[in-house]
This record gives C-alpha cells, structure tokens and sequence, in this order.
C-alpha cells in the first residue's frame, strides 16, 4: 500500500458507521485480564496497532493471548503475581498509553525489564510518571535523565502507597500510579487537577478491585488478588467516532448513524461543544456494556457558530481538538481554544502540526502557546498536506479535505495506529 492517499472533495456523506473499539478500553481489558487466574475473552477488540503493541508486550510477559475468527481475544493470565520477566526489551510502538501504563504495572514486579518505542514515543515526555512511581518505591530510569524511553525498570524493594496531587490532567498518569498501587503495601490516594479518562477505575471495579471517590481524590488499597470476569465487551470509540460527528455536521445534506458510541462522560466533551456550536446530534439507544455507557448517534449537517473552548472541558476532548480545529474552520465567527498545551507532547505537537497543515489549505489558523484562534468560516482549497505520522492529523485532514476542495494526504497509513479501515468506512460513506 503506498503511503499516501489522495481524496476528492464530496457533497454528501450518508449511511451507517459500526463505531471500532475503543483503544483506551481496549488496553485497559488485556492489561487487566492478564493478572486473572481465568481465562477472559475481550470482545469488541480495537484490533488496530496501538492496541496490538500492548497485546505483544503482554505475550512477552508470559501471557497467553489468543484470537478467534470473529476477531475476540481470549487472554490466559497465570494470576495477580505471574507475569514473567521478559527476554527481550518490551516495544510500546507508538503507544503512549502502553508505555506509561506499563510502566506502573511493571515497575511493581520483581523482574528487570526495558521499555522503548519508535520515534515518536521516544520524544514523549516519561518524567511524568516515573516521578510519582519513583515516590511508591519503584526503581525506573531513563533516557535524559529520566525524561524519556527506552526505560529500565528494576525489582522494586518495597511498594508503598502515596499522595499524590497530579500536576496535569492525565489519564496515563493517573492509571501508571493506580496500576502500581494495587501492588503496594499501603494506600494511595490521586487527586486530580480536572476530571480525565476513568476508565481505568471502571475497570478496577469491573475486576472487583474497590475504588473510593472522594471530591478530585481517587483512593485504592492494595490488593492480593483480582476477581476476573470471564467476558469484558469494549464499547466503540468516541474519538473514532468524532470523525464522522464533524464530518457529517460540515459536509452538507448528510445523515450518519453512528452504532455502539462510548459515552462516558469524561470523554464526551466533543459532543457538548458541537451541540454548543449548533451541531444536530441525537443519542439513541443508550446502553450499558459492563460499567461503561453506551450510545448510537445520529449526526445530520448543521450550520456551526465559533464558541470559546475553555481549559475545564480540554480533558473530556483533549483528542479531538485536531478535528475541532477543522469544525470551527466551517463554523460562523471566532473558535478560541484555551488551556490546550498538551496537544504539545501528543503523537506530534498537533497545535502547531494543525496549524502548519490546515493553513496549506489557505486556511488561516492562529497558533497560541495554549491553543488555537479560528476565525470561521473559511475557504479552503486543495493541498498536498502530511499528517506528521500522526493518526489524528491523518484523519482530520482527511475530513476537511473531503469536505472542502480534495487533499493529498502523505504518510495517511498512520490511521492504522487508531482506526485503521478510515479510509474504506469514508469511500462507504461518499455519495457522489
Ligand atoms: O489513558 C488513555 O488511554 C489516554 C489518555 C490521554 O492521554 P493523557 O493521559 O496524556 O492525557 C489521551 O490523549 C490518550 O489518547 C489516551
Ligand atoms: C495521544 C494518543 O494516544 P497515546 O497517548 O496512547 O499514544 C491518541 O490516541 O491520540
């Protein structure tokens, strides 16, 4: 497949999108069901390659994970203590959410073991786990004094629990310390600046691991042992989802019925902010998979206006702002988004990649230290664009191209690090 593809504009999208697992989710069930003493089948798998790199560093753990012909994996743990040290270093890709989670689980074990990723990954900023884990007893080093892959985590003495008051909203942060806790030999209690992902408490408790919320603070005691379920379902993407949420809403005379959307709601801030800018989005069919909830969505074409995006909601969308920008490109009046600096340290700093790739486009995006002004509506015209191997980028290139003048999208195979049939589901969807 060559790495580049090349889109025509289109004038309608139309029909029905099954939502692909939620990467998060989907990290999160083979990290957890590899510490069973059952077997658990994870259904709904996001079978794409961030996903993958996690499935992989688990096999090299001594972990047994099968896959059937419907695509659902079967992991064979050997319990709450039988992950085995690794022979080789472990490779998280591209996966940040791979890397820092494991990092917590595995700075916990009595084994030696070296993490690393490609390019992208070793860019990313690690300080901001192995500070906090550094606190609980555990023994990580890494790359520039401590800041970045590959890490070498050695058998910690003693695990402790500790307090910890987060610096910055992450998810991967918060899990690395909660994912270490449950091997400590006293309580930890997180508090968090705002809200992010809680996925992983869900999980907890979906595998009978108790979890105390109290105000911001989350409090976890340590465990010996974990109570699997022998089935986890992975409810669809959101962020996979928000693609064809503003591509619908942009792309006039469309209708897309979105089937299995994840709606938790520390991850649902793109739909508040569309319907906020006048996006016609209905939720249908609300339902529980596990302790996660769950939607259908129909999105139709709608007129936007620009709105201020203020730093409180940035953690229930910090991956969408990528596609954010390209909405507020097709809305009326000014976008400002505030309070997005970690946009900076993602797969490739999207602030000033959005920027530099939309304004290709004769676009005209600001580019502030925390943000993004946009003055809207714009038009915008062909252009041979790059997505910095970012899948995100990839992908919202894609949209805004679609629904503006055609692009050429170099290096669009990095979709396949989220979502890798994007392109086939939009040749689906195209009605002209
Ligand atoms: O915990 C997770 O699964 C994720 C948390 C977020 O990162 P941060 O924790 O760095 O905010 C998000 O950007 C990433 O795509 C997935
Ligand atoms: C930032 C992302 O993922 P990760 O941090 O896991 O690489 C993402 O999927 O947009």
């Amino acid at each position: 497949m060559g790495n580049y593809i090349s889109l025509k504009p289109t004038t309608k999208l139309s029909g029905i999108v099954n939502i692909p697992g939620d990467k998060s989710i989907s990290h999160r069930s083979i990290m957890l069901a590899s510490l069973a003493d059952i077997p658990v089948t994870v259904t709904n798998f996001l079978h794409a390659a961030d996903c993958w790199s996690t499935v992989n560093c688990m096999r090299a753990l001594g972990v047994t994970i099968d896959q059937n012909k419907e695509g659902d994996l079967t992991v064979t743990g050997n319990g709450f203590y039988g992950l085995n040290e690794p022979c080789d270093v472990l490779d998280a890709g591209n996966s940040g959410t791979t890397m820092r989670l494991l990092t917590g689980l595995l700075g916990a074990q009595p084994f030696f073991c070296i993490m690393t990723g490609d390019a992208s990954l070793k860019k990313r900023p690690m300080g901001r786990v192995i500070a906090p884990l550094t606190k609980m007893g555990l023994n990580i080093i890494g790359r520039e004094q401590s800041r970045y892959a590959p890490l070498a985590l050695t058998e910690a003495e003693q695990v402790t629990g500790i307090e910890y008051d987060m610096p910055v909203a992450s998810a991967q942060v918060k899990s690395a310390i909660l994912l270490a806790a449950l091997y400590a030999n006293s309580p930890t209690v997180i508090t968090e600046p705002m809200p992010s992902r809680d996925h992983t408490e869900r999980m907890f408790e979906t595998f009978g691991i108790p979890i105390k919320r109290s105000g911001k603070s989350i409090i976890i005691d340590p465990v010996g042992q974990i109570w699997a379920p022998e089935r986890i379902n992975v409810p669809g993407d959101i962020s996979s989802a928000a693609f064809w949420l503003v591509a619908a809403t942009i792309i006039p005379n469309s209708q897309l019925l979105l089937v299995n959307v994840g709606i938790n709601p520390t991850r649902t801030g793109i739909i508040d902010i569309l319907k906020l800018m006048g996006a016609d989005i209905t939720i249908t069919n609300e339902r529980w998979s596990g302790r996660e909830p769950v939607a259908d969505i129909i999105v139709r074409s709608a007129n936007l206006t620009g709105i201020t995006i203020e730093p409180e909601i940035i953690p229930r969308l910090v991956d969408e702002i990528p596609i954010l920008a390209v909405a507020a490109l097709f809305a009326e009046g000014q976008t400002v988004i505030k309070g997005a600096e970690e946009l900076r340290v993602k797969e490739t700093d999207r602030l000033k990649a959005i920027t530099l790739e939309l304004n290709k486009m004769e676009a005209h995006l600001v580019e502030t230290t925390d943000g993004l002004i946009i003055n809207g509506p714009q038009k915008l015209s062909f252009a041979k664009c790059i997505s910095h191997h970012d899948h995100r980028m990839a992908m919202s290139l894609a949209i805004a191209g679609i629904a503006a003048q055609g692009v050429e999208l170099v290096e669009s195979d990095c979709v396949k690090i989220s979502y890798p049939d994007f392109f086939t589901v939009l040749e689906k969807l195209k009605q002209d």
